[in-house]
């Protein structure tokens, strides 16, 4: 990166992408933020008002006006550092037009907790290979962080994971505030699927407390899948990581018991009898755990790692098999 002042562009128009302008913003490195959204109502709203009419809209943003913006191509050309902030199933959407010689030497931070449908690749390997950005180049930044909590400045910690820890630590310095403290790995490949999977845990959190299942349930069902989402990333990035940490651990539990948590009131409406297009239509935010346990059954033919609970997850949401059932069964194979 230069050493002049810093230009960062966020990409997204949601709950996330809104939280990441404050905490940019509320952080003392000099820097400028660029903010990119589709939403034109939207752009038109931040400009008069101030706000995100959307998401998180108690949140004050003071960018300039010419700094927000519906075309992506404008606001990335400015950029140092592009901060990617929309939910895996519309990133190739978002990014249509963007070639490689957009991102040529630029830094690309991942705030998405999700896999590419129809590729299924994480986010660091789909920018990888299909639009030439370098592990070098790469960020993920994870944890157990939710939106709604950073709009109130409660103290949260937040994972950057680069190739590059420089790289990550530099990037950690333009985001921690009095709110946000920030810890830097090198886990590139943990921290992506540690999230993707926490998502999917979270939805079985939510369909067991839809139908019917109590605490000391859930406690039993997370403590699996800590040992699920164990197995599964060491399968694929066998390296020495303790899960136990906050990007993994931490970030499944906020996950699973959270009131704020999209995955898991998802999971819930799911318990309790609707079908996932009316579960969908009622939030009007996205459970990435949606899409990912569809893309996790692809990923997993290459490793055969046994995941019951992704399993059922995905015969709820895409065989339509009872949940009752299903997790009934899911009952007898945990321990
Ligand atoms: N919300 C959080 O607390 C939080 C925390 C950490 C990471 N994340 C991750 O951030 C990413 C963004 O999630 P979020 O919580 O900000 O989203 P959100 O649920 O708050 O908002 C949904 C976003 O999806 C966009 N969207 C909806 N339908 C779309 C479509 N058809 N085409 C294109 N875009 C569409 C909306 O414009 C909006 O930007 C996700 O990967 C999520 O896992 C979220
Ligand atoms: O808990 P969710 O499903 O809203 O996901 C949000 C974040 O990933 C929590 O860290």
């Amino acid at each position: 990166m230069h050493t002049n002042k810093k230009k960062i562009a966020v990409v997204g128009g949601g709950s996330w992408a809104t939280a990441n302008i404050k905490m940019l913003a509320d952080n003392t490195t000099e820097k400028e933020i660029f903010w990119w959204m589709r939403n034109v109502q939207a752009v038109e709203h931040l400009h008069k008002f101030g706000h995100n009419p959307h998401y998180l809209s108690s949140v004050e943003i003071k960018l300039p006006k010419q700094n927000i913006s519906v075309n992506l191509k404008e606001i990335i050309q400015h950029a140092d550092i592009i901060l990617l902030n929309v939910p895996a199933a519309f990133l190739k959407d978002a990014l249509t037009g963007i070639t490689p010689a957009d991102l040529a030497g630029k830094k690309i931070v991942s705030a998405i907790k999700g896999i590419v449908p129809d590729e299924n690749l994480i986010i660091g390997e789909f920018l990888n290979r299909k639009m030439g950005i370098s592990f070098d180049d790469f960020m993920v930044i994870s944890g157990p962080c939710h939106a709604e909590e950073v709009a109130l400045e409660k103290l949260s910690y937040l994972t950057i994971a680069s190739r590059d820890t420089d790289l990550a630590a530099e990037f950690a310095g333009m985001i921690n505030t009095r709110y946000i403290k920030t810890i830097v790995s090198d886990d590139i490949y943990g921290t992506e699927y540690g999230a993707v999977l926490k998502n999917v845990y979270a939805i079985a959190s939510g369909i067991c407390h839809g139908v019917g299942y109590g605490d000391n349930f859930q406690a039993v069902l997370i403590s699996n899948a800590i040992r699920e989402l164990e197995r599964f990333v060491d399968a694929v990035h066998p390296i020495n990581r303790d899960i136990k940490e906050s990007a993994y651990l931490g970030d499944l539990l906020v996950t699973a018991y959270s009131q704020f948590s999209r995955n898991r009131t998802f999971g819930n409406m799911i318990g309790k009898g609707y079908t996932v297009k009316s579960a969908q239509l009622e939030m009007n935010m996205i459970a990435e755990g949606y899409y990912a346990v569809n893309c996790l059954q692809e990923v997993n033919k290459q490793y055969n790692v046994d995941m019951p609970i992704c399993d059922a997850v995905y015969a709820i949401l895409y065989r339509k098999s009872p949940p009752a059932l299903e997790m009934n069964n899911l009952a007898e194979k945990l321990s």
